[in-house]
């Protein structure tokens, strides 16, 4: 496996040992991110919380949109001119809205995720619409994610004990290096969905289908590889595997999502609706549990129990509201257990689940184990992340780089301390060539701006794909040849204004 020339091999990490590292460096970060958000004492006030960027004052509702899923989409402007504050916040945030004259701790109106950032308004989704205060000023403050550190915590805590009957008990001595790992010694043959396949993509697929516990899919960049994650997805379910298909970033699990879908898989994309691109939405777990038998059941009872309680507002016997109030109890468990049986049905049916890390600490999935786990960008995700999906599977794939760049990390004493060395860094290390295959056809860029990385990081095993070894910009439609679209790679330095260029033609 190709590891660079300047990266040092780092020795073996056993189990309890990462464990016992990586608890304390979890509390680092997040205090990190805590301190830079809302919370942190050197915010304490509001105006200082606004300049930062975490928290929008002055607003009003301008817009609310029943739509996506049964969220509630509102809309707010500043109530002070046409543009908002300057502001961090970002779609797929989660954030809560307060009065804007209420205390820093003081409760929501609501939680949402922001859903659609414009230089004027912000348009944020609920899951239901607050009752009142909505025709107040309002603020909106940002939340630092620290659900993400309880589940990465919470995956901590099962690792290092009463993992032993779970779905991934074969799993883990192999991947803390206690067990060899397995490998059919016969590569597997394999009919191929996609017939533009290279040779490197179909070895690494053959591999991949022969590995018995884990297998790597190293890919420099533009090498195809989600383009051989998807298809080792659908040669997977051909086989009759059930797969949880994880990525650290949405975007990421979204793209597979759309490249699987023409492929009719039966698919479900766990996830809240507002973080998912507009043509994954069909997709979605929402979407699906309202197309089912037992949701529509579930919004029957509702109904039902919307004309009961107008009846018990309107009834003033005494035995006549307590036969109501019983009724609507029995109701209400019945909601429950249909749209519990409707997410159930959902995830039961499908051969691919497909959510971010953190998204696979979901309730729903409780009780499902799969044959398989696929993380696509390995190299960019925190190992405990990893775990997170790894717990659910007996079997797992991890796609990505480790040559390119790491996963961020907030908190410079954890980076230190280890915090983002990733799993795939660390089993390239630990098993190497055994049960890793590097894809070698680049289908991105000319082949001198390609050249250097390959020298330097890959030992100069790319190859620039025909179709793009010697494409230039003015080779695009519309695009004229100019001295700015001549060179293969123009740098320009604009901290000092001087323009730099490097033509590799010449
Ligand atoms: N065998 C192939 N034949 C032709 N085009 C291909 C092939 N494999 C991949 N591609 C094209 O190469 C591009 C990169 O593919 P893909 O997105 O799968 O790569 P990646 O390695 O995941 O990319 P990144 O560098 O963003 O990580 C895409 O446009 C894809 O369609």
């Amino acid at each position: 496996m190709e590891g660079g020339k300047t990266k040092e091999k780092q020795s073996a990490v056993s189990l309890q040992e990462f464990v016992s590292v990586m608890a304390p460096l979890i509390d680092l970060e997040k205090e990190a991110e805590i301190s830079a958000s809302i919370t942190s004492g050197a915010s304490r006030n509001l105006d200082t919380a606004q300049k930062k960027g975490s928290a929008i004052l002055n607003l009003k509702c301008v817009d609310a949109q029943t739509g996506l899923m049964g969220k509630t989409l509102l809309e707010f402007q500043s109530t002070k001119g046409d543009v908002l504050p300057a502001h961090k916040f970002g779609t797929h945030d989660v954030v809560v809205l307060k009065p804007n004259k209420a205390d820093l701790g003081s409760p929501a109106l609501g939680q949402g995720v922001v859903y659609r950032l414009k230089d004027s308004s912000i348009t944020v989704a609920f899951d239901d619409i607050p009752e009142e205060g909505l025709n107040s000023p309002l603020r909106l403050e940002k939340l630092a994610n620290e659900v993400t550190y309880r589940r990465m915590k919470d995956a901590l805590i099962q690792l290092s004990k009463g993992v032993q009957n779970g779905p991934a008990a074969g799993l883990i001595p192999v991947l803390f290096g206690e067990q060899k790992p397995t490998v059919l010694k016969k590569d597997i043959a394999f009919k191929p969905f996609n017939s533009n396949l290279d040779h490197s993509q179909k070895d690494a697929i053959s591999k991949a289908l022969s590995s018995k516990n884990v297998f790597m899919l190293h890919g420099p960049p533009g090498t195809g590889k989600t383009t051989t994650v998807v298809e080792i997805i659908l040669q997977e379910v051909k086989r009759g595997s059930k797969i949880l298909a994880c990525a650290a970033s949405n975007i990421a699990v979204d793209n597979i999502v759309e490249r699987l879908v023409p492929h009719r898989v039966r698919l479900v994309r766990l996830g809240h609706p507002a973080r998912l691109l507009p043509q994954v939405l069909e997709s979605a777990l929402d979407a699906q549990v309202l197309r089912g038998d037992n949701s529509s059941l579930a919004s029957d009872i509702r109904k039902e129990m919307k004309a009961l309680n107008g009846k018990l507002l309107k009834t003033k016997d005494k035995n006549t509201r307590r036969e109501i109030q019983k009724e609507l109890r029995t109701l209400s468990k019945e909601e429950r257990k249909r749209q519990q049986l409707a997410v159930t049905d959902v995830i039961k049916n499908a051969d691919v689940v497909l959510t971010t890390l953190t998204g696979a600490v979901s309730r729903k999935l409780d009780n499902t184990s799969f044959d398989l786990v696929i993380i696509d960008e390995a190299a960019q995700a925190l190992e405990i992340a990893c775990w997170i999906a790894l717990l659910k599977g007996s079997r797992c794939i991890l796609a990505g780089d480790h040559l390119q760049l790491p996963p961020t990390v907030q908190s410079v004493e954890a980076e230190k301390k280890g915090l983002g060395r990733t799993l795939f860094e660390r089993l390239a290390d630990l098993y190497g060539d055994e049960v890793t295959s590097m894809l070698t056809v680049q289908y991105r860029m000319h082949e001198h701006i390609m050249n250097w990385s390959s020298k330097q990081l890959y030992n100069s095993k790319i190859k620039a794909h025909p179709s793009v070894a010697a494409h230039m910009l003015f080779d695009l439609e519309g695009v004229k040849r100019t001295s700015s679209t001549e060179p293969t790679l123009l740098l320009i330095d604009i901290a000092g204004y001087t323009v730099y260029c490097w033509n590799f033609l010449n």
